[in-house]
């Protein structure tokens, strides 16, 4: 059985040696450097020591630097605009307008995760893709993706404490491999989480990744009936490998997609997979198991690609716990983590001077 769908009081518990931790260190370095998180306040149990959405905001700021106006997380993006044209299968599962057959706009960002704007481009960084649905009814609904099949953690405690031991060490300039290695000898479903990421090596390029929501959701329908779903984005696009050596020029995902972007549309089909009862809802780094069901609820296009500007998605905050009427959340700790580290993040970039961002769109030419 895959260690990412074996319960967790079966779960065999990896050994971590030295080298398991290095790797560790590299292979989750982009995620940890970025997408950490940690989280005790929302059960009323706020002590001295508690993590706060201040205290893990300001991690990320130690981490990745202080940089005026950008996003504590994903500082690295463009801003795109779109549809989505729903096949109207999800219906079936939810009351939500978004699943009514039909189609409605769409703002997405395109990301790299990390805290720092101005960071080269790499084909192991994570990357993220947030869109926000202007539903017909007024309603929004905003959810934010990344390429990446799993989650390296279970609860915001441990993505705070795996952001600590990702940390640089100014003696070395590196993060310490023993204190990672001390940090997965505590975390075994970080350690297995790696294991599945390192087997879904990354594609070439945005056009091409599959993004996957990785926390779970209830979906209710017009008869009552709750089911627990997760969604995904397939693109229509041909995979393809990244090519060796990497390509040349600090922003080159981002000039890819761009250049992609001005020969046609690109488009992602939605996939909703529905749990079935005892699936958990509350792990991230657990997928469910294959055979579930996957409804085709319908296809996303994004036609434009956009520099971050003002009113453009650079102005947004994809809180994943806004969601229409139909869709609730899950138990999954995560979830109310990030909904309050996106608000103190959004907070404070908001107040802060603007400098442009360093991807320009209108720069990138298209030299196929
Ligand atoms: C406790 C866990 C997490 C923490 C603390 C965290 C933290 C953050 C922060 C601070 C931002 C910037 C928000 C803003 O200023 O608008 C952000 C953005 C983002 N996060 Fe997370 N994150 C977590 C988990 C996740 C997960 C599980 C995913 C994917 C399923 C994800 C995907 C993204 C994406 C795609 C963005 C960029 C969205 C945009 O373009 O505005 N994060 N995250």
């Amino acid at each position: 059985m895959d260690d990412a769908t074996t319960p967790p009081d079966q779960a065999p518990r990896p050994a971590v040696s030295r080298r398991s931790a290095l790797l560790g260190l590299a292979a989750v370095g982009a995620i940890a450097a970025v997408d950490v998180g940690g989280f005790l306040c929302a059960a009323g149990t706020l002590d001295a020591d508690a993590l706060t959405p201040a205290r893990l905001t300001d991690r990320f700021e130690e981490v990745a630097g202080h940089h005026d106006g950008f996003r504590r997380n994903h500082a690295k993006g463009v801003s795109a605009t779109g549809y989505f044209t729903a096949t109207g299968a999800g219906s079936g599962v939810s009351t939500a307008s978004v699943f009514r057959a039909g189609r409605m706009p769409v703002t997405g960002r395109f990301s790299l995760s990390g805290g720092n704007p101005s960071t080269p481009d790499a084909d192991a960084t994570v990357r993220g893709l947030g869109l926000a649905f202007d539903l017909p009814d007024g309603e929004q609904w905003r959810t934010a993706m990344i390429n990446t099949p799993v989650f390296p953690d279970r609860t915001p405690d441990g993505f705070y404490e795996r952001l600590l031991a990702s940390k640089t060490d100014p003696a070395t300039g590196k993060p310490d491999p023993d204190r990672m290695a001390a940090f997965l000898s505590r975390h075994p479903e970080t350690v297995a989480a790696m294991n599945l990421i390192r087997q879904h090596p990354p594609t070439s390029g945005f056009d091409n990744s599959t993004f996957y929501g990785l926390n779970a959701f209830h979906c209710t329908n017009d008869t009552g009936v709750t089911v627990a779903v997760r969604w995904t984005l397939v693109p229509a696009q041909p995979v393809r490998s990244p090519g060796l050596p990497p390509l040349p020029g600090r922003d080159h995902l981002f000039d890819a997609l761009t250049a992609a972007v001005s020969r046609g549309p690109l488009r992602w089909r939605m996939l909703l997979t529905v749990g079935q009862p005892g699936d958990r809802t509350d792990d991230a780094t657990r997928p469910w198991p294959p055979t579930r069901q996957v409804l085709d609820v319908g296809t996303v296009t994004i036609e434009a690609v956009r520099t971050e500007a003002p009113h453009n998605a650079r102005d947004l905050n994809f809180d994943p716990l806004i969601l229409p009427t139909g869709i609730a959340p899950s138990d999954d700790p995560l979830l109310s983590a990030r909904s309050a580290v996106y608000t103190e993040s959004f907070t404070r970039r908001s107040g802060e001077p603007k400098t442009p961002a360093l991807v320009d769109v209108d720069g990138v030419r298209d030299d196929r």
